[in-house]
């Protein structure tokens, strides 16, 4: 496995290994009863000696150092929202959007480091994405926060939220399909020229859309919402993402015609965008 991947799979399953304290805990009697009051201290604790071990190990390494820090807090805020998953009435959903969102940030890395190492930087955990997407992130915290206070029935309604869950990894899912079926072809930037042994891809899940990964990425978005049982961004979600598809599909169809010519023509002859209402570029003849 590439030394990158393995950095960024040992130090998130270290961070994530927070959740095995209340197991560990609940099965030592004598010091079960701890648990309760000494929890938030050793979420700190195992933060503290988390980071303190990464920055010893690559004390001299500071490109690792960059990806442990990373994949290992994600693997810290994954736990955290495990944790809240089975310890909080009130942030149970907040618990499952949590895993959702760190585990896709850590997954992009990781896939992407399996999948086309030649394109992998620290860019690839997508954590510094547009202020958009960070904004976004933040609306969805503040409508479940003010909902969840002001209408706390609201946020228990477990039947939409689970359609949210199984929508967001679906979505997940098909978006690392997505990835693992392009292989080098995959990139997160779009490609305005075509590097050597760049092919078109129509096999697997390319045979049913020829965006699959946005696709998943779509949906992945929309069920978070619907996991958090949030009404506006649900709405704001929607269009703006639609928007963004929709303008980064006629890009990037631009470019995929000029490499493929012919081919790239035939493929948008046989298979949709996946993706409701956008059609992608159309060559005029
Ligand atoms: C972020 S990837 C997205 C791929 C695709 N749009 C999807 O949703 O699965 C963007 C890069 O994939 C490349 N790409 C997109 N479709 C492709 C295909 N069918 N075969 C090969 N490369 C493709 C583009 O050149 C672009 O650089």
């Amino acid at each position: 496995m590439l030394r990158q991947a393995r950095i960024s799979f040992l130090t998130f399953g270290a961070g994530a290994s927070l959740f095995l304290y209340p197991l560990i805990f609940s099965i030592i009697p004598f010091i079960g009863f701890l648990w309760k009051d000494f929890w938030h201290a050793l979420i700190i604790i195992h933060f503290l000696v988390c980071n303190a071990v990464f920055s010893a190990v690559y004390v001299h390494q500071k490109d690792s150092y960059r990806i442990a820090v990373r994949a290992g807090n994600l693997g810290i805020v994954f736990s955290l929202g495990f944790l809240l998953t089975l310890y909080s009435t009130f942030w149970y959903h907040f618990g499952w959007y949590t895993m959702a969102l760190t585990f896709f940030h850590w997954s992009e890395y990781q896939s992407t480091a399996l999948t086309n190492p030649k394109s992998l930087n620290l860019e690839s955990f997508l954590l510094d994405h547009s202020r958009e997407y960070k904004m976004a992130a933040a609306a969805s915290c503040l409508e479940f926060i003010l909902e969840g206070y002001a209408f706390p029935g609201m946020k228990q309604l477990h039947l939409i939220s689970l359609f949210g869950i199984i929508l967001t990894v679906g979505g997940e899912g098909l978006r690392k399909l997505s990835m693992f079926t392009a292989r080098t072809n995959f990139n997160h930037h779009i490609q305005h020229t075509r590097k050597d042994g760049h092919i078109l891809v129509t096999h697997g899940v390319y045979r049913f859309s020829r965006h699959p990964s946005y696709v998943g990425w779509f949906a992945w978005s929309l069920g978070t919402q619907i996991m958090l049982c949030n009404p506006l961004c649900l709405v704001a979600y929607a269009l703006v993402s639609w928007k963004f598809f929709n303008e980064r599909i006629y890009d990037e169809e631009i470019c995929l015609l000029n490499f493929f010519g012919e081919d790239y023509l035939d493929y948008q002859r046989r298979v949709p965008t996946g993706l409701p209402f956008i059609y992608g570029y159309r060559q005029s003849v």
